[in-house]
């Protein structure tokens, strides 16, 4: 069953329930991209975002970790509902302990790729997640232009998926729209972020619509 998950990083931040409860009606989770001036340029919002959000609508949320040793915040975006959390394997010496902790903690546990890193890297921790982001943009900004080298790691990761047999979903995040997400569904993603493409619109519904046919018309 493929998804889409608005990423709420290309929302008016102070609007931002209002930003939540328009996508709400389309979709079932959104995604809150976590960035910590470290291991990428930006800093965005932290574990109280995510509370209060939860606090304000049922919607369901994919954190996606973009920090350096992200061990430690582990509890509080816990505690403070986060639905599934990823982390960057680039940024974790002790990945399948951040795994652990998620799982433990109730939440799905993801971990994410950046572009340029294999997918050989999975090998050793697939059967453990429940997801894998293939970032297909390099992480730290909305609105970039989707790698489209990214398909072959997608596929590639569909085939890992397959032959160690393991219930594991694909999710895709950077540059997704009509064009690029047809692309990622035929080689194996079922979980879509899109950002600009959803907010950038005046009418999120109809953006929401537009990503749902394009996946239709493959
Ligand atoms: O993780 C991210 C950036 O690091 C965002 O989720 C992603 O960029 C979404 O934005 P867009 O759909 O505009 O590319
Ligand atoms: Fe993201």
């Amino acid at each position: 069953m493929m998804k889409i998950l608005p990423s709420i990083l290309s929302a008016h931040f102070a609007y931002l329930a209002d930003e939540v409860h328009d996508v709400a009606r389309d979709v079932d989770m959104i995604h809150v991209d976590v960035m910590d001036g470290r291991f990428v340029p930006n800093i965005t919002m932290g574990a109280n975002v995510v509370e209060a959000l939860k606090r304000e609508s049922k919607v369901a949320q994919d954190v996606h970790l973009m920090v350096e040793e992200p061990i430690h915040l582990l509890p509080d975006f816990l505690a403070a509902g986060a639905d599934m959390i990823s982390v960057h394997v680039e940024a974790c010496k002790h990945v399948h302990r951040a795994i652990q902790i998620i799982k433990e903690g109730g939440a799905k546990a993801g971990v994410a790729l950046n572009p340029a890193t294999p997918a050989a890297v999975l090998d050793s921790i697939l059967r453990d997640v429940d997801y894998v982001l293939i970032m297909t943009v390099d992480p730290g900004f909305g609105g970039q232009r989707f790698i489209p080298s990214m398909l072959h790691k997608i596929r590639a990761v569909a085939r890992m998926i397959q032959e160690k047999q393991v219930p594991v979903k694909i999710e895709v995040d950077g540059g997704i729209n009509s064009e690029t997400l047809p692309l990622c569904l035929e080689a194996g993603a079922e979980l879509f972020v899109a950002g600009s493409a959803i907010f950038n619109a005046e009418d999120r519904h109809a953006a929401i619509e537009t990503l749902l046919r394009s996946a239709q018309e493959k």
